[in-house]
């Protein structure tokens, strides 16, 4: 600053020594900072409305803005328009919005339900020491602020014998104060754990009920991340409540408490006990109606924020999962762009509440710690400035001291009930600013709740096989009568019917092919599959094969017709499905080939080792036995190639030994030799083959066809076994 003014001088020099004044100097100085200053304060702002106004012209009121003006930015803030139209969609099925509601009220007693089962269970039991230990601490508060009142009278009196004794005393109440005070957290923490658990669990049960897990994510649209609102939301929104006890029970009791303590000591002053307490009552519910009318909506705002941050753990997963479809695609542009919009959304959402947070807190602090100071001085002087008379306890000594002594007295007894006063006011602005302070921690928690209470909703729902999808309540298309619609929603009127042990066929009648899009791929499906019948199903790309398979294991609705399926008998199941993309599992060797059962499962069924090792064997695994034993945990998805993936699912398919075995071109990698041993070791054990394959090698395996022509007809018939028939289906 200095260096410049020197040079400002010597400018104003030469200017005065050509004539120009230094008034106008000074006058075209300033003129010219202040014009800077409004160019660099309009600017943005004229940019941004520039920007702005394209994009409402070009491209709808939703669309982000670029971070700059290059054509990446430009790309970006496309493909995030496309993210936040999804986003808007979403909204829109969810239509209630987070706030503090009747709907807030309703959501959080049905977790409280949850969370608090019985009256008497441990939750209670902690619920009932956590309030013990508040109502105990707000007693020793007040016992601090009147031993402290006392050390500072004595201090005043000179009398030393009284002030050591007193301030013995105040030691000796620390250690059961720190320890009542450590206690609370202990207890909020064990609460908080102990909700979380309870809200685990049972979500847990819903989430696995009905095959959840694969309803939510694949045929209803409100949940997109699962992961996260199981494990993250849960956590806040436990650690939330029990927070929230706490920072609301404590500073009541306090409240409660200390205005009794006050109003005593006002009385010993002789004032009037009513003016203080009215005073703070109208200044504190003043400056909470303003607060309350100037709080930004932070239920919404921490609801967007925990979505969008949802939605960046997905895309990191999603990239974890793919690395190497990813790395082979060279695919890192387009997935980088994608976490940099995620991460993008979150950072505006972010800074947004940031935002909104700076002026909040602002005009709170203004209110709580400069009003409400000073109202409390004026509420501790009034008692001393309006009293009509010394302290009670002071009348008494006052016949057999002398006056100067008296006034003494009185002095040391004022000063004692001003430091007490004061100690217990800042308790009482300390419990209103932490009440105040949970209305904001009320509001995030409504967000929290709208988000746990939703996902148990929708859980709830795709379990009973209720289901929303923007997709579908957008389009309002005709489905000649096949699928029926109610509230928007279609209806799954289809049956799946359990037939007894001696009926082993699957009957299907009048069953239509219908995606979670409702998309009719198939009108109607009138087929029987009996035992010993081997189907081969063939027909172009997206004709519904799959979706056959989907079908009949119960995981897409039946929007009409009955499907007549065996019910599992002896603990073996009726089908068994194998997919192109087998999965491996968390666990041993063992663990792989006796998927999905359990080893106590395995014990019960009397499998031994040698039998597992002769099943690796007919997969031509052996050597996986070999070189790790059955016991050892390795990552199977990486150390294994894709054929013998392939091989280690076949390999559950003679564990399991179903009737139906679901085969969804599940050799396609493993070797043309080892592939038809597999197809004939498994007709020998008596399984019924369901292929669809593009392989003719496995055509000879077979007894029936069923062919889709992806236009939504379909023909079942016997399979010819010349060559010519063959030719056909190479074709
Ligand atoms: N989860 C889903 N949500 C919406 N539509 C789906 C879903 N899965 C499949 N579809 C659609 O259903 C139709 C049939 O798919 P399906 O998987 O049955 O095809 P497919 O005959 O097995 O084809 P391919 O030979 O390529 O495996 C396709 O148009 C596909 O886009």
């Amino acid at each position: 600053m200095a260096v410049i003014s020197k040079y400002v001088d010597r400018i104003a020099e030469k200017c005065e020594q050509s004539g120009l004044s230094i008034q106008a100097f000074s006058y075209a100085l300033v003129g010219s900072a202040l014009c800077a200053l409004t160019i660099k304060l309009t600017a943005p702002y004229m940019k941004n409305t520039q920007s702005s106004n394209k994009y409402k012209i070009n491209k709808g009121p939703h669309t982000p803005l670029p971070i700059d003006g290059s054509d990446d930015d430009m790309k970006l803030a496309e493909a995030e328009k496309l993210l936040v139209q999804q986003e808007l969609k979403k909204t829109n099925l969810q239509m209630v919005e987070p706030g503090l509601n009747k709907e807030f009220l309703k959501q959080l007693s049905a977790l409280v339900q949850i969370m608090i089962p019985q009256k008497l269970c441990y939750e209670t039991g902690l619920l009932t020491i956590h309030t013990l230990c508040l109502i105990s601490r707000t007693f020793l508060s007040i016992y601090v602020a009147a031993l402290e009142g006392a050390i500072v009278k004595f201090i005043v009196r000179k009398e030393i014998k009284q002030f050591a004794l007193v301030l013995l005393k105040w030691f000796g109440i620390a250690i059961p104060a720190t320890f009542v005070n450590s206690m609370i957290r202990f207890l909020e923490s064990k609460l908080a754990l102990a909700f979380r658990t309870r809200l685990v669990r049972h979500s847990y049960r819903l989430y696995f009920k009905n095959q959840n897990y694969y309803r939510v994510s694949n045929l209803d649209g409100r949940i997109e991340n699962a992961d996260h609102r199981l494990t993250e939301d849960i956590s806040v929104f436990a650690s939330s409540v029990a927070h929230l006890y706490s920072s609301l029970t404590k500073p009541c009791f306090d409240l409660m408490l200390i205005g009794l303590a006050l109003m005593r000591s006002s009385r010993q002053m002789k004032a009037n006990i009513l003016s203080g307490p009215a005073l703070s009552i109208t200044v504190i519910a003043l400056t909470a109606h303003i607060l309350r009318i100037v709080s930004p909506k932070f239920g919404q705002l921490v609801s967007e924020e925990a979505n969008r941050y949802g939605y960046l753990r997905h895309i990191h997963s999603r990239i974890i999962t793919n690395a190497e479809e990813i790395a082979f695609y060279g695919g890192h542009k387009v997935e980088l762009q994608q976490l940099r919009q995620a991460y993008n959304r979150l950072v505006t959402q972010m800074n947004n509440i940031f935002t909104q947070k700076l002026w909040f807190v602002m005009l709170e602090q203004f209110f709580m710690k400069y009003l409400w100071s000073g109202t409390g001085m004026v509420m501790v002087s009034l008692p001393i400035l309006t009293g009509s008379a010394t302290p009670s306890s002071s009348s008494s000594t006052s016949t057999t001291t002398s006056p100067s002594e008296a006034n003494a007295s009185h002095i040391s007894e004022r000063t004692q009930y001003l430091t007490t006063s004061r100690n217990l006011l800042i308790s009482a602005a300390d419990a209103i600013e932490r009440l105040m302070s949970s209305y904001k921690e009320v509001v995030a928690l409504a967000g929290y709740t709208f988000r746990v209470a939703g996902m148990l909703d929708v859980f709830t729902e795709t379990s009973q096989g209720i289901y929303s999808k923007a997709i579908v309540a957008e389009h309002n298309r005709d489905t000649s009568g096949i699928i029926e619609y109610r509230n928007g929603k279609p209806i799954a009127k289809g049956r799946i019917i359990y037939t007894d042990n001696n009926v082993m066929s699957i009957n299907l009648c009048a069953v239509p092919v219908v995606t979670p899009n409702c998309d009719i791929v198939v009108p109607s499906l009138t087929l029987c599959f009996e035992p010993g019948v081997h189907v081969l199903i063939t027909g172009p790309n997206g004709c519904g094969k799959s979706s056959l398979f989907r079908i009949l294991s119960g995981l897409w609705p039946i929007y009409a017709g009955e499907l007549h399926i065996p019910r599992p008998f002896e603990n073996k199941p009726c089908m068994f499905y194998i997919p192109q993309r087998p999965y491996m599992s968390i666990g041993s060797l063992c663990d792989q080939i006796i998927y999905p059962d359990t080893r106590d499962d395995m014990k019960r069924k009397g499998i031994t080792e040698n039998e597992l090792r002769s099943i690796l064997k007919m997969v031509s695994l052996e050597h996986i036995a070999q070189r790790d034993n059955f016991e050892v945990i390795r990552d199977w998805k990486d150390i294994l190639s894709g054929g013998e993936k392939q091989r280690m699912a076949v390999a559950r398919l003679f564990y399991h030994k179903p009737q139906y075995a679901l085969l969804d071109e599940c050799t396609s990698a493993v070797s043309i030799d080892v592939e038809s041993s597999i197809y004939e070791k498994a007709k020998n054990m008596g399984i019924t083959l369901l292929t669809i394959t593009h392989r003719p090698t496995l055509w000879k395996f077979h007894t029936h066809i069923l062919e889709f022509d992806g236009q939504g007809s379909w023909k079942f018939r016997k399979m010819e076994t010349n060559e010519e028939q063959k030719d056909q289906f190479i074709c």
